[in-house]
């Protein structure tokens, strides 16, 4: 089988003596689509955040392509990366994070520009035409010029969407991007990454959404305690899940 697009090998983290991975191990291969369920705390956005160099990890790998991209501490005896690098990297995985983390002083608009004109040095101009068609491609043609407090939660997360699209990514990481949604700006949002899914994006989804990921995942992966439990098709783990764990989260949540 071709190189993972993603290789996740081992992958251990703590937070102090706390240890919130514990070896876990997952390829992505591109065009990929895989839920991450898990209950509060397993680990899930520590998993996301190690894959684009948001946390350092403290032991496996994190391979890109075959790259090895993990973060790891400084004085850890392995090399570093540079500021430099990090930034490159986070252009390669975009982030959607669950409180969508928009600049509030600016406008839809710069909001996605902004990263083209730091992080791709596109002049103003251009970064500006660039985020626009995406805004309309997202459905946004109207909010370019409101700043985030005049958008829907909805409205603001399909921003912060756009703005990780425009740096064409090849691989999106999203923490829970509906959660801090009203129920009715959800079906919103999950449309947008429907269209993602139909355009072969790769993704990396933590969701409760289990709709969604049955029907448009390609695999889903049930954490618990830091470890990787459960993983396959959705669609048959979800209807005859193999461990009791996993059989009383899905008690707790639609699916
Ligand atoms: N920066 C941090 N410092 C110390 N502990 C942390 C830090 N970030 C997360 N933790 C702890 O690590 C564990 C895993 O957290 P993580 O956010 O990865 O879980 P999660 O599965 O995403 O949870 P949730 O669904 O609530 O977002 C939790 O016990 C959390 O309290």
């Amino acid at each position: 089988m071709a190189t993972p697009l993603l290789a996740i090998e081992n992958l251990s983290k703590s937070y102090g003596d706390v240890q919130v991975l514990k070896g876990v191990s997952l390829d992505v291969h591109a065009g990929d689509v895989i839920g991450i369920i898990g209950r509060s705390g397993c680990g899930k956005s520590s998993l996301l955040r190690c894959i684009n160099g948001l946390e350092t990890i403290d032991g496996g790998t994190v391979n890109l392509h075959g790259e090895f991209i993990g973060r790891v501490p400084h004085g850890s005896g392995w090399r570093h990366q540079t500021e430099r690098e990090l930034i490159d990297l986070r252009a390669r995985i975009g982030f959607v994070f669950q409180q969508f983390n928009l600049w509030s002083n600016k406008t839809a608009l710069d909001n996605v520009a902004l990263p083209l004109v730091r992080v791709r040095k596109k002049s103003w101009a251009e970064a500006r035409e660039t985020a626009a068609e995406m805004l309309v491609k997202l459905g946004l043609g109207d909010k370019t010029a409101s700043h985030p407090s005049e958008l829907s939660g909805g409205q603001q997360q399909r921003v912060s969407i756009a703005r990780a699209l425009v740096m064409k990514p090849e691989l999106m990481l999203l923490d829970e991007p509906t959660s801090a949604l009203d129920p009715e700006l959800v079906l919103d949002v999950l449309k947008v990454l429907q269209d993602l899914v139909a355009e072969g994006m790769t993704m990396l989804c933590v969701t409760h959404e289990m709709g969604f990921i049955r029907t448009f995942g390609s695999r889903l992966v049930f954490m618990d305690g830091g470890e990787i439990v459960e993983t396959g098709d959705p669609r048959d783990v979800l209807s005859a899940p193999k461990t009791e764990r996993l059989r009383s989260l899905l008690g707790t949540i639609q699916h």
